[in-house]
């Protein structure tokens, strides 16, 4: 099977294996684990913010950052279609009792017009603005880089209004290498950040989430409320290390295994590729085809192609450490076949 869903499939390498086998561990609950406090201390110095904390998935790290800078009844903002508003269960709502308003964003970024207008003033009929949620790369864009200068604006903004801003930096380290610029330079463009480490990193589990000391502290007691204090996790930690320290790298080469497809998925009549491809997901628009996706991710399955439906007529492709360029000339010539038979 080429795995194409998600880079969220990535399988620990050999070498995180064995540190995971040699992890040094002790009771992280009493802060005791030396791997779990290595790779918050790494984490946060890579992100440039003064503490991180290894939590269970990106999911938990936006919602920690969402109830450490929060209060029950606040208002936050977010792009329409981020990953907090979009994919989260209303957990924003469901757990930091916050209402969630989101707005519409070119490729995953909001105009600094829109925000303002957003961002609540001080009346007594509204709710207060209590943070700001950006996403780079935005995954529903297409895994789009928005560039540093976007960031920067929509920071110094919010700042000016005296409102937080949270970075899902789920993908941060792909944006970093297709901005160019270092994921500290990115997240320096907010308050807390989430970085998973189990997507393109390649770590089993787990991702970490960096911000100030204080906002840390609040994240980490809002993860044991939850039950996410965790005991010997040195032994997830271990492979954290890994993917945050070396596995960064060699993200420009899913990359450009990402636009081998493109290029190739181009030429084939009666698909088009709907986003830019500057990191590792294609979006391929099928409805040109007459058929839903769902038939097409059948026929692909059968080929031993896996990818997922991404809305009505479009399916996403995303590349990782586990696919090579083989596997890219594979999936073109399965496309080609399937679209042979078909027609
Ligand atoms: C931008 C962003 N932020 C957060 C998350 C959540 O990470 P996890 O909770 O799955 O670890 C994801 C996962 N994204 C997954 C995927 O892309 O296959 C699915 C959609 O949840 C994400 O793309």
């Amino acid at each position: 099977m080429i795995d194409l869903r998600s880079d969220t499939v990535t399988k620990p390498t050999q070498e995180m294996r064995l540190a995971m086998f040699e992890a040094e561990v002790g009771d992280d609950v009493y802060g005791e684990d030396p791997t779990v406090n290595k790779l918050e201390e790494i984490a946060a110095h890579v992100l440039g913010k003064e503490a991180a904390l290894f939590v269970t998935s990106g999911t938990q790290g936006n919602q920690l950052a969402v109830l450490a800078q929060t209060s029950p009844g606040d208002e936050i903002i977010m792009e329409r279609d981020s990953h907090l508003f979009y994919y989260e269960g209303g957990a924003a709502s469901a757990l930091a009792g916050v209402q969630m308003r989101t707005i519409k964003g070119i490729g995953g970024a909001f105009s600094l017009d829109s925000l303002k207008r957003a961002i609540r003033s001080d009346d007594i009929h509204f709710p207060d603005t209590s943070l700001i949620c950006l996403e780079n790369t935005h995954n529903r864009a297409g895994g789009r880089a928005i560039p540093y200068q976007q960031m920067r604006s929509v920071y110094e903004t919010a700042s000016s209004f005296e409102v937080k801003v949270h970075l899902d930096g789920a993908r941060l380290f792909n944006a970093a290498a297709a901005l160019g610029c270092s994921a500290e330079d990115l997240a320096s463009c907010s308050d807390t950040v989430s970085l998973c480490l189990s997507k393109g990193l390649g770590a089993p589990a787990g991702s970490v989430l960096a911000g100030s000391a204080e906002t840390i502290k609040k994240a980490r007691k809002w993860r044991k409320r939850l039950g996410g204090g965790m005991r010997q996790t040195g032994i997830l930690a271990a492979p954290g290390i890994i993917a945050i320290t070396k596995m960064a790298e060699r993200l420009t080469e899913d990359h450009i295994h990402a636009k081998m497809l493109a290029e190739g998925i181009r030429e084939i009549h009666g698909l088009s590729v709907v986003n830019e491809v500057d990191t590792n997901i294609v979006l391929v628009d099928v409805s040109a085809l007459n058929q839903t996706n769902g038939h097409i991710l059948e026929a692909l399955k059968k080929e031993g192609i896996l990818a997922v439906a991404f809305g009505e007529d479009v399916i996403r492709f995303t590349t990782h450490y586990d696919v090579s360029e083989s596997d890219i000339q594979q999936t073109l010539q399965k496309i080609n076949n399937i679209l042979k038979i078909q027609r």
